[in-house]
């Protein structure tokens, strides 16, 4: 068996985009600097709309070919993010799109939304167990903004590091418990997304000239709030915006990968910030008090390049 990387974090999101909308600057940055970055995905994103009018074909309601579709656009996500480690929850397509809340989709059996949180959990086990990720980053309780899949990916990410960890399940299949160091929630610092939204108004707007308002913005929280900040440099920018870029059917990006911190519309059209600095909130497992930590494997795992190995 080839030696893990010292350094190992897994993101558990739900549907094809939100890992590169929310992720993007962290991904990139630790794939960057040699950590082993896992990626699950919940589900195809088979119920999304779709922006280019020349795919509007794929929708549910017509070929129902989207999933499918999704799928490459997200392998192309993680080229330019550098991320090699991806897998969906169960394998492809095991949990469909739930669409959102009082939509028909809600109803299907196959939906995410209907499964069943301890047998979608086994599937994560597995993953957790095989990679060992020291960091475990999801959404919190409500999903960031209330998204049925969004909910479910916490509650399953949640059940399955509890799982994971247990020396009593099924070891005979997974292998060995491992326990995550620390579980992060996806939130976003409420100061840095006011000042998003002025620099935006300030410019005109962005893909669209109407702007989303601060509570479409999920995870929104106090700065206080904060308990880690993952900030990008100009070449993690740069790998998010193209990763989003690569989302065409859900995101559409505007401004140059060099220019100033850009924006970005989903198919409501609304314009908002493309922010280059991503926050956490710490859910479980424990950190240094005080100022919120600049690197997610502080005290956990030494820094990159340092010799020191997992524990
Ligand atoms: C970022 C995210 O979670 N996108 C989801 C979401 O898409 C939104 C949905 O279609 C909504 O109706 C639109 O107004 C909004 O603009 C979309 O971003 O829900 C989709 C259906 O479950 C999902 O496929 C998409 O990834
Ligand atoms: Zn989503």
């Amino acid at each position: 068996m080839t030696e893990l990387p010292a350094r190992r974090l897994m993101l558990v999101h739900a549907h094809p985009d939100d890992e590169s909308i929310t992720n993007g600057v962290t991904m990139a940055r630790y794939a960057a600097e040699g950590a082993l970055v896992t990626l699950v995905t919940c589900t195809l994103g088979e119920e999304g709309e779709v922006i280019p009018p020349a795919l509007a074909h794929l929708a549910a309601d017509r070929e129902d070919g989207l999933g499918p579709h999704r799928i490459g656009e997200l392998r192309h996500a993680m080229r330019e993010l550098g991320v090699a480690d991806h897998r969906f929850l169960g394998g492809p397509g095991r949990y469909r799109d739930s669409g959102m809340f009082g939509t028909p989709a809600n109803e299907r059996a196959d939906c995410f939304w209907r499964a069943d949180v301890d047998e979608a959990a086994s599937h994560l086990v597995a993953e957790i167990r095989q990679v060992r990720p020291q960091v475990l980053v999801t959404y919190d309780p409500d999903g960031g903004y209330g998204h049925p899949d969004h909910i479910q990916a916490h509650r399953v990410a949640t059940r399955a590091v509890e799982l994971a960890a247990d020396p009593a399940y099924r070891t005979e299949r997974d292998g060995a418990p491992h326990r995550v160091g620390r579980v992060y929630w996806n939130c976003a610092a409420r100061s840095v997304v006011e000042e998003g939204f002025a620099r935006l108004s300030a410019a005109g707007g962005g893909p669209f000239p109407e702007l989303a308002s601060i509570e479409d913005v999920p995870g929104v929280v106090d700065d206080a709030e904060v308990d880690a900040v993952i900030e990008g440099g100009e070449a993690e920018a740069a790998a998010k915006a193209a990763a989003m870029r690569a989302h065409a059917t859900q995101i559409v990006v505007a401004g140059s990968p060099s220019g100033p911190p850009g924006s970005f519309a989903l198919s409501n059209r609304l314009s908002q910030p493309l922010l280059h600095t991503e926050h956490f909130r710490l859910a479980d497992g424990a950190q240094a008090p005080g100022t919120p930590l600049r690197d997610l494997f502080e005290g956990l795992v030494g820094t990159a390049g340092s010799t020191e190995g997992p524990r």
